[in-house]
């Protein structure tokens, strides 16, 4: 089988990774690519890396652009999306990289993204008790958050063997690509080289409600989320580190025990051995996810530390993940668990 795909906003990040990524997609084949600002120009002036695709002029993106594909990732700023799905017809595979269809709750929408909310798709972490079954087959998948995917994978194990109380503490670290290759004065070169620092603190970053809708799925009862999000001066990578207090019982042992069965036949997520700890490094340019974990008897807490590379296991490869599963594909087709190290 070869599937055609289309990617809107190929000129960006996101959509620069997931041409990385099919290009070597033994089932796909690459089609229209689209841009806004960058509309008319080559692709090889904004992704010299795309080294194939060099010689191939960016179309404004529009309904018309994309139709005749079988798949279309959608890679546009949030809010961007829904206007062009719905001119792409049921029967097209939609893969939305943005926020627009992650939230289930329309007025968490509001609150954090302030718009009216489009609606809620399949979700794309095939990790997630259940969500396999609900993108199998499915024709519009939306793409996690990248810091939601790191504090999921996480997570959802400690919340689903009821094995830590209902408030989670996270610290996550964040590469610059995070925020993606539009201009911004607080990620000017001089910013972010040699300093580390924190954004969106106090409950306010976007992530919040995507990590707290997760959690609470996996815990069947609510969870609260105090998330804290730093940037870091690297281009890729999420170091997150997680806690939860300890629920009576609970020790290195049964934690441990809880996440190996967790994982056990996930192809992209790597319990790391003991005493062996998550780095960005390792992950760099490949859809594993790192984990590991500490049961603190001081003071009485879980600490899940999970590394992911922001724009493969946290973007375009979880997309691609999503899309195998929903073509009915090996999950793994296209997909690498290896880094590029140092
Ligand atoms: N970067 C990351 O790590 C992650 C990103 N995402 C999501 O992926 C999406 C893209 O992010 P990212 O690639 O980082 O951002 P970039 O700023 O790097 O790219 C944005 C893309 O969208 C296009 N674009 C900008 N404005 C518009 C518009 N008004 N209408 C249509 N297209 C437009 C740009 O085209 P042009 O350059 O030609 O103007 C560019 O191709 C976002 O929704 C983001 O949240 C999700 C997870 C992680
Ligand atoms: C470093 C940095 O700025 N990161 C981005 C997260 C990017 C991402 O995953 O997400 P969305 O698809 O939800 O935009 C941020 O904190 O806003």
């Amino acid at each position: 089988m070869t599937v055609r795909a289309a990617v809107a906003g190929a000129s960006g990040y996101a959509g620069g990774e997931v041409l990385r990524l099919l290009l070597g997609h033994p089932d796909v084949e690459i089609g229209a690519l689209t841009g806004h600002s960058n509309a008319g120009q080559r692709l090889g002036t904004l992704q010299p890396h795309l080294f194939p695709l060099a010689d191939r002029e960016l179309a404004a993106t529009s309904a018309e652009a994309l139709a005749g594909h079988d798949v279309v990732f959608l890679a546009l700023p949030h809010g961007q999306s829904a206007a062009v799905a719905e001119q792409l017809g049921p029967d097209v595979l939609v893969v939305d990289m943005g926020a627009d269809f992650r939230l289930k709750d329309a007025a968490d929408w509001t609150k954090f993204y302030g718009s009216e909310h489009a609606g809620t798709w399949p979700y794309g972490l095939p990790e997630l008790p259940g969500a396999r079954a609900t993108l199998e087959g499915s024709k519009r998948i939306a793409v996690p958050g990248c810091y939601p995917t790191a504090v999921s994978l996480a997570l959802f194990p400690a919340y689903a063997a009821g094995l830590v109380e209902s408030e989670a503490v996270i610290v996550a670290a964040s590469g610059t690509s995070g925020a993606g290759k539009a201009p911004k004065p607080h990620l000017l070169g001089s910013e972010v080289m040699g300093a580390m620092s924190p954004y969106g603190v106090g409950g306010v970053h976007r992530h919040t409600p995507e990590m707290i809708q997760n959690l609470s799925q996996a815990a069947g009862e609510p969870v609260t989320v105090s998330f804290t999000p730093t940037l870091a001066p690297m281009p890729r990578g999420i170091l997150a580190t997680c806690s939860a207090r300890a629920k009576p019982g609970v020790d290195a042992a049964t934690a441990r025990a809880a996440y190996e069965k967790a994982f056990a036949d996930e192809p992209f997520v790597r319990l790391l051995p003991e005493g062996q700890w998550p780095s960005t490094a390792a992950v760099h340019g490949s859809n594993a996810a790192q984990i590991q974990l500490a049961y603190d008897g001081t003071a009485g807490r879980l600490v899940v530390i999970s590394a992911i590379d922001n724009l493969t296991k946290g973007t375009a490869g979880g997309a691609l993940q999503s899309m195998n599963i929903a073509l009915g594909l090996d999950e793994t087709t296209g997909l690498s668990t290896i880094g590029v190290a140092p």
